[in-house]
Formats: C-alpha cells, structure tokens, sequence
C-alpha cells in the first residue's frame, strides 16, 4: 500500500566487517520501511545486527552499499556535516545505557541538544521540563544522572533523545538494563510519548511481550528485515 513518504526507507542496505577470511555479511540488501506513527520492534537474537541495522538507520555508520532514506532524503552522499545536522534535527536515539552526563541535571541534559541546535535557553529549558514531567520526573528536575534510579535515568535519557521533536526514535534495547517492572513502566512510557507525538519508531528488544505492544514486528534473518 503506498502511503506518504516513510520516515525511514532502507534500500538494499549491505553492511559486512572485514574478517581474515570471507567478510562477515550482517545485512545483505536489506530493504525496510518505517512509515510515520508507526512504531515497530526489532526483535533478533544476540549477534544477527540489531545494532548494526540501528547505527546505520541512524546515520551513526555508513553502509557498504545501498541507501539510507530519512524522512524522504537520501543521506549516502552527504558528508559528516550533513549527517550531523540530519541527525541532530530527524532522529532521537535511546541507547541500552543513558550515557548522560553526570554532572548535569537531568534537566540541563535534555535542555543540551536544543542548545546545540541553537534554541533560546528560555525555550529549551520549557520543553525539557514539558518532557520529563510527561516522562514523570517533574520532581526530578535537578537531580544529577547519579541521584537517580536506573529506570529514572533511562526516562531522562528519552527525553534528551525527544528534546529536538525529532520525526525518527531509534532505540537499542533501551530496558535492556533494567529489571522486569521497571522495564515495563519505562518502556509504556516511552511508548505513551511517541505516540502522543505522532513519530515513527523501531525498537530493538529481547522481549516479546514488550514487542507484542507494538504496531508490527520485524527480525533479521540471513542478512535480510523480514516479518517476525
Ligand atoms: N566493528 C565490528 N567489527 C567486526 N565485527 C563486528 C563489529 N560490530 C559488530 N560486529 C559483529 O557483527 C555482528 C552483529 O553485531 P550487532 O551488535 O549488530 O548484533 P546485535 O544483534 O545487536 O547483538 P546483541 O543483541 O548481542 O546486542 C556480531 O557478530 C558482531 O560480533
């Protein structure tokens, strides 16, 4: 069914590493789209490219060949500048850990990429308050990564990846290191928030039943994103 312009769109993507022998072939012209408001899990066992297919959705890696469309714009030829800016202003991106940095307030570290992007800090300091309060941390504004609960940091760590209201979540198994109720209760919210915001997003996850909430399931099988 032909829809609008997907938020993402991989056309034959190859990624390999080179080995001593034969390289090894993790995607081998993988196409996938991602429409908007669509959220879908990455489910696949350890190993087979999870992150690999995110990193390079993510214009954090390059492909060995194919294209990487986001929102519509073919990215193969733009060089790093363009990259960063593509990515800065498209695509938020929630790691397994928050990588947040510890002597920021979990405020100042979603107030940070607005202001990279050059948002007034009145503004910027609005919207992440906006964001960690839908996130439920309102409370928690100015405690330090450190003064935090691991599920509380990894809901900061959505909201700095929210900050630039981008139109592409990618996410690397970002309750994979949290215990089971918490992963639950980070993983809804963040599901509450894209949908409340209308983005498209692909989760990586070990866990069914978490992936069973979202839209659609896709895996990696022989190099290829194919239904779950
Ligand atoms: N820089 C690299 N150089 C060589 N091989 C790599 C490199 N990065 C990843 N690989 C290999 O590519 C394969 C896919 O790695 P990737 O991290 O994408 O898997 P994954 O599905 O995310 O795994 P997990 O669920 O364990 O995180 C693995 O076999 C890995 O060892």
């Amino acid at each position: 069914m032909q829809r609008e312009t997907p938020a993402l769109f991989l056309s034959q993507v190859e990624r390999f590493y080179p080995q001593t022998d034969a390289p090894l072939e993790i995607l081998r012209k993988a196409d996938f789209a991602l429409w908007p408001g669509e959220l879908v899990a990455l489910v696949a066992p350890s190993g087979t490219g999870k992150s690999t297919l995110l990193h390079v959705a993510g214009l954090l890696e390059k492909p060995d060949a194919g294209e990487v469309f986001v929102g519509g714009m073919a990215t193969a030829k733009l060089d790093d500048k363009g990259r960063t800016r593509l990515r800065r202003t498209e695509i938020g991106f929630v790691y397994q850990f928050h990588h947040l940095l510890p002597e920021f307030s979990a405020l100042e570290n979603v107030v940070l990429p607005q202001r990279i992007r050059g948002l007034p800090k009145q503004l910027a300091e609005e919207r992440a308050a906006e964001l960690l309060t839908f996130l439920g941390l309102g409370a928690r504004l100015d405690h330090l990564p450190g003064e935090l609960s691991g599920g509380e940091q990894q809901r900061v760590a959505i909201g700095r990846a929210m900050a630039n209201t981008p139109r592409l979540l990618l996410a690397d198994e970002p309750t994979g290191n949290l215990d089971p109720h918490t992963s639950l209760h980070v993983f809804s919210t963040l599901v509450a928030l894209a949908r409340a915001s209308g983005l498209a997003a692909l989760i990586a996850t070990h866990n069914l039943d978490l992936a069973r909430r979202m839209d659609r399931q896709v895996t990696i099988r022989d190099g290829l994103v194919v239904p779950l």
